[in-house]
């Protein structure tokens, strides 16, 4: 898949150049090998018509002497003359001079012109390139030849001086021949010796043009054939030109893929199955898949795979330990680079040594890892396979990469959408679900509670809606903080759920009140069930180092008996349950009509109760306490009376707990401690006798953190002494917070106010506790002393608390004395003080100063 790069096929052109160069050279070679040859044999040439011309013009001059000694012909020993000139260099060469001088004389009977350059016959001979042993030889002849010219002179003179018979003797003798000969020899050695020396040169020439011929043809050959891979080549990479530009061509409509992919893909999983597949569809790959990062096990996991062979994975087995050679491949090198990792030829490559045998049988020859990256951090591996080696040149990597960033970004924006999703149902949820303990909240509540009804009503079957509400939880919050308390509703909400079947709810709404939906259930089965409930509520809690107990109260009505619908059935089911509470707790009700009488009664009060103090509604009157040693006056119970217009006058005992519950005991609580110490203090200024005011406290109030410094407050503004004061408490003060109230009664004590214990004996306060208080005073109930005169069991019982308190050294005072002999008894059983109707029913404060007087 590989394309050859363009500068291959130059390489290749550059190869046919430097070829066609070398053919070049081996052809001029091969010319110039021939040329010696030319050049050797002119050279053979020239050095035998010079050699020749020597032997030539010697022998014409023999001629041309001996003609003229025979015919005494003038001219013939001029030519004689002009020989031996020509060759001396004395006259001009002729211009076509041939070696056989005679010849052209008697060619065409005319004289040869010198037109040509005189230069000696030696001198053409030396450059001549002879050898110096042939020049040596020539020179030799040269000279014998000349010799044998001065013997042709003189003979010639001898025939012009008339005697030519001697002079013919002379050329004719044995010595001439002898001369002769000695030129001739020479000559001949050289000719010879030339043959020879030129054979050999061209023997050389003749090999060397031979090597040259083979060079030539050889390397003519080698341009053949490298204009035949240059031609092969361009072919190639015009095919492969063409190849890359489809495939880059089907990467792009790869990488249009991948976008649609994105658009389309709702989650990652659709998305990387997408990416895969088009990736090998129209990316031209054999196969692909994408991993993702298990940080737990070290390794990658298949998240998406497409293609030819994706069997592979099966077995595959990859990690990103660099200790492991799982964990040394392409990936493992991609994730500690963060890089990609091109593997161009997989069955060779080194890294991918450990999947060698694995991926030869799906014929893999290259492959990539890519990582993907979320919010900057590597979470998997792009892996695309080709069956062809460097399958990813530049082209594809672009593209690869391009599409891993694409894919990042749809991851990107899948988690703005997850964040979205989990933002809309955590909305969702909390808009129907309670956050602490997980159960349906008060919207939830009424939406299935209306289902639960709807399927009750068309099955004709009865339905129990249970409110349950724990009882004193807020002292758990107040003194252990919300922490415990929040544990301890997260544990409760588990109990009660297990208490349900299917098809029931339990809600949550807020605080610790929670509502129970039961579908097919008589009153009976919900009484067993309420039951069960109070039971699984009252078992101890841990939480930390706490082990708690809690009760609770449950209020039950019934579908559709006490209401067809979820708001009427709440709302009767509360006024049961209130009703518990208003009858000491822990336990369960149904709802009867005389409860909502009462609880439409308690609203009306609490609403009220909200405006009497600034409507003046409000009084306070005073009972005296009167004391049996001396039958004197030494104390008052305030007493808070109400009546408005429409309520009439209202009992404490009524319009107290709504004020209790409602939290306006703080307010209405401070204002009756104001009248009281106000009016003792007039009372004091009035110079009436001393007594101590006692004040009830609502435990309410006595648990709000600033009560002593309010108190002293009060009494220092109101300009009265703290021993006039008495605050009476109840027994349940102490009950949630013992270490609280003893902490709050100390400061009290400290500040020098006096404390009761009101209603004693009603309560569950321990001996224990009671040591620990820093009362003086305990106030026997008066639900005691009313049959004291009748009943035993109150004997006893009033007769033990007043051996107790004294044991304690406390003061006893009996409410509620009605009669004589209630107060002969108490008096028996040396009971400290008295209060009651025999003595006195409460009075406003003008009365009480006449029975003072
Ligand atoms: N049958 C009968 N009753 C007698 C007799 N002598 C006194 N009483 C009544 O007994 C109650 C005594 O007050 P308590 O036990 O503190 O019980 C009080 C007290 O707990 C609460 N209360 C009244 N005023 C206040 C107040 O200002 N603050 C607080 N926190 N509670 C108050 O309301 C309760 C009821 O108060 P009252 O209706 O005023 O009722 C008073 C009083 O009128 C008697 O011989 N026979």
């Amino acid at each position: 898949m590989k394309s050859a790069s363009p500068s291959q096929f130059a390489g290749y052109l550059w190869v046919c150049a430097g070829t066609l160069l070398l053919v070049t050279v081996a052809f001029m070679f091969y010319v110039w090998t021939e040329k010696r040859i030319d050049h050797a044999n002119e050279l053979r040439y020239a050095s035998h018509n010079l050699v020749e011309e020597l032997r030539q013009s010697s022998d014409d001059l023999s001629r041309m002497a001996r003609t003229y000694v025979a015919t005494g012909d003038a001219q013939y020993r001029k030519h004689h003359q002009e020989i031996v000139d020509i060759r001396e260099g004395r006259a001009p060469r002729p211009d076509n001079y041939q070696n056989v001088y005679w010849d052209l004389v008697q060619a065409n009977g005319h004289r040869p012109r010198g037109n040509g350059v005189a230069v000696p016959l030696m001198q053409l001979l030396r450059e001549a390139h002879l050898e110096p042993e042939e020049l040596a030889l020539l020179a030799a002849a040269k000279n014998e030849s000349d010799k044998l010219a001065s013997v042709d002179i003189a003979a010639m003179d001898l025939r012009d001086a008339g005697d030519a018979t001697r002079a013919t003797a002379m050329l004719h003798d044995t010595a001439y021949h002898r001369a002769k000969a000695d030129i001739m020899r020479p000559i001949g050695e050289v000719n010879d010796d030339v043959d020879r020396r030129t054979r050999q040169q061209l023997e050389h020439a003749a090999l060397a043009a031979n090597m040259a011929r083979i060079t030539f043809m050889l390397s003519a050959l080698l341009l053949v054939l490298q204009v035949w891979r240059a031609k092969r080549q361009l072919d190639k990479e015009r095919n492969e030109a063409m190849a890359r530009a489809q495939r880059v061509g089907r990467l792009y409509s790869a990488l249009s893929q991948c976008n649609q992919a994105i658009v389309r893909s709702h989650d990652e999983t659709e998305l990387f199955e997408r990416i895969c597949r088009d990736v090998v569809n129209y990316g031209g790959m054999q196969m692909a898949w994408i991993g993702l990062i298990d940080r737990e096990h070290g390794r990658i996991s298949v998240a998406a795979s497409f293609g030819g062979g994706v069997e592979y994975l099966d077995e595959l087995e990859v990690s990103l330990d660099v200790n492991t050679p799982a964990g040394r491949g392409p990936i493992g090198l991609s994730y500690r680079s963060g890089e990609p990792h091109w593997c161009q030829d997989y069955q060779h490559a080194p890294e991918t040594a450990h999947w060698h045998a694995h991926g030869a049988r799906y014929g893999w020859a290259s492959s990539a890892a890519i990582p993907l990256r979320r919010d900057g951090e590597i979470i998997g591996f792009f892996a695309p396979y080709s069956s062809a080696v460097n399958a990813f040149d530049e082209e594809v990597r672009e593209l690869l990469l391009e599409m891993t960033l694409d894919i990042e970004f749809a991851l990107k924006n899948f988690d703005r959408e997850a964040v979205r999703q989990q933002a809309d149902q955590r909305v969702h949820y909390l808009a129907h679900y309670d956050v602490l303990t997980g159960l349906p909240n008060r919207s939830q509540l009424h939406e299935r509670a209306r289902l639960l009804l709807e399927q009750a009503r068309s099955s004709r079957t009865p339905l129990a809606l249970m409110m349950l509400d724990l009882d004193h939880f807020k002292d758990i919050n107040d003194s252990l903080g919300h922490t415990v308390g929040d544990a301890l509703l997260s544990e409760l909400a588990l109990r009660l759920t297990s208490c349900l079947r299917d098809g029931d709810m339990v809600a949550r709404l807020g605080g610790d009140e929670f509502i129970f939906v039961m579908r097919n259930l008589n009153s009976g089965e919900a009484s067993d069930i309420a039951r069960k409930l109070l039971d699984l509520t009252g078992q101890s809690y841990t939480v930390g180092a706490h082990d708690l107990r809690v009760s609770a109260s449950i209020g039950i009505a019934m579908y559709p008996d006490d209401g067809v619908d979820v708001e009427t059935l709440l709302q009767r089911a509360d006024a049961a349950m209130y009703q518990v509470k208003r009858a000491g707790r822990h336990d369960f009700r149904f709802f009867t009509a005389a409860m909502q009488q009462r609880a439409a009664r308690h609203l009306q009060l609490v609403n009220a109760l909200r405006f009497a103090l600034e409507r003046g509604q409000m009084h306070v009157v005073y009972q005296p306490q009167v004391s049996l040693k001396t039958g004197r006056i030494i104390g008052a119970e305030a007493l808070l009376r109400w009546a408005t217009p429409e309520l009439g006058a209202v009992s404490p005992a009524e319009f107290i707990p709504a004020a209790e519950e409602s939290g306006l005991i703080i307010p209405i609580g401070e204002w009756v401690l104001r009248q009281a110490v106000r009016q003792a203090r007039l009372w004091l200024d009035a110079g009436l006798p001393p007594l101590v005011m006692a004040v009830n406290l609502s435990a309410i109030q006595f648990r709000t953190a600033d009560l002593p410094s309010h108190v002293a407050q009060v009494l220092y503004e109101e300009g009265l002494p703290p021993e006039y004061l008495e605050l009476e408490l109840t027994e349940g003060v102490a009950v949630q917070d013992p270490p609280g109230a003893i902490a709050t009664m100390n400061q009290l004590h400290d500040r020098g106010i006096r404390m009761s214990i009101d209603d004693f004996g009603t309560g569950f306060s321990s001996l224990s506790h009671l040591k620990k208080f820093k009362v003086y005073k305990l106030k026997i109930d008066q639900s005691f002393v009313r049959d004291i005169s009748t009943d035993t069991e109150d004997k006893a019982i009033v007769s033990a608390i007043i051996n107790m308190a004294r044991s304690l050294g406390l003061t006893t005072i009996a409410e509620g004395v009605e009669t004589v002999e209630q107060l002969e008894f108490l008096r028996e059983q040396h009971c400290d003080e008295i209060q009651g109707y025999h003595i006195s029913k409460p009075l406003p404060p003008a009365d009480f100063e006449r029975l003072l007087g």
